[in-house]
């Protein structure tokens, strides 16, 4: 009988402390860099505790999207992401299809980038940055959204020099290639699927994230879904207090496949709507995503085509929208 190959696998998603992750212990900081390397080389997901972004800023984020999504079709319509060059405003539903083999994902969605509190965008090269758009008739909704924003970002210059520490990287080994985050956070609305239900529409379809890694808070109710390595859904069950990280494909770029960039979906079938927030967090987009050498080796060559993170990401962007073009 042929021998069964063992592969390892994962059955839940760890909990990581980060009441460490400015410890004046240098082994204390290692400690936690070690449980995050593992975390990223055997299930590519895992939650955070102590994560540092303030629970007002949550809850009015997410008032900001209760307000925006309950807002007339017209005038979420007004905002439409196809009518920008830079990805930003409104997703309809079914207006992305994140799995090619999908007809559409049954969510709402509004995207923003970098924006600091008094007005400016930044405008750089970058094909995702510049301004922002924001709807009229809600004064808080930009402030909220920018408030969170900015609290997900330093929450993400927190994580980089533990992923590096997880690498056997300095600790700034990411600073200059992080110095205008290219951080992209979307509100997310997930209408409940009742009835008949389309096995290929789902709430998002399978799919990798684009960028280094993505912070999401999500509500208590239970959509998201990671694949294991036998194929098997795995529930991100909401805990609260925790937000979720997941690793995108730019850290498996980097990384040659050693963190792992893993398959997720979500799909609400909860009778309840649902809410999450996903802020995408990038290098520069002027970066090129070269794999690290300690990735690298006669046994596990180089996979990648080198190229640019800006291009890397607009070329997934993209593909992600032709689909309602
Ligand atoms: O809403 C979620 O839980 C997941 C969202 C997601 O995977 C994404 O926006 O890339
Ligand atoms: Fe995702």
């Amino acid at each position: 009988m042929a021998q069964q190959q063992i592969v390892d696998t994962f059955h839940e998603i760890p909990v990581i402390d980060l009441q460490n992750a400015l410890s004046t212990d240098p082994a204390k900081r290692q400690a936690l860099a070690n449980d995050i390397r593992n975390a990223c080389i055997n299930v590519g997901f895992f939650y955070v505790k102590n994560h540092t972004i303030p629970d007002s800023a949550i809850s009015g984020a997410v008032d900001a999207a209760k307000q925006f999504f309950s807002l007339p079709l017209e005038a979420k319509a007004a905002l439409d992401i196809h009518k920008t060059s830079n990805f930003k405003g409104y997703t309809a539903l079914l207006g992305e299809n994140t799995n090619p083999e999908n007809r559409g994902d049954l969510h709402e969605g509004f995207d923003l980038g970098w924006e600091d509190m008094s007005g400016r965008g930044h405008s750089d090269n970058g094909a995702m940055t510049g301004q922002n758009v924001w709807p009229d008739g809600l004064p808080d909704f930009r402030e909220a959204c920018l408030d969170y924003y900015h609290a997900a970002v330093d929450l993400g210059k927190l994580l980089f020099p533990l992923f590096a520490l997880a690498l056997n990287l300095p600790e700034n080994f990411f600073d200059g290639k992080t110095t205008k985050p290219a951080a992209i956070m979307r509100l997310l609305y997930y209408p409940s699927q009742t009835g008949d239900v389309d096995d290929r529409i789902e709430g998002i379809g399978a799919h990798t994230d684009y960028e280094c890694f993505t912070i999401l808070w999500q509500d208590r109710v239970q959509a998201l879904q990671v694949l294991n390595n036998d194929g098997k859904w795995i529930d991100a069950i909401p805990i609260p207090g925790t937000l979720v990280v997941n690793l995108g494909d730019q850290f498996a770029r980097w990384t040659n496949d050693v963190f792992k960039s893993t398959i997720h979906r979500a799909v609400n079938r909860s009778g309840v709507e649902r809410f999450s927030i996903p802020l995408f967090f990038g290098t520069d987009y002027n970066v090129k995503l070269e794999p690290l050498p300690g990735c690298v080796s006669e046994e596990n060559p180089a996979k990648y085509e080198v190229v640019t993170a800006g291009d890397y990401v607009k070329s997934r962007l993209e593909a992600t929208y032709a689909h309602s073009k």
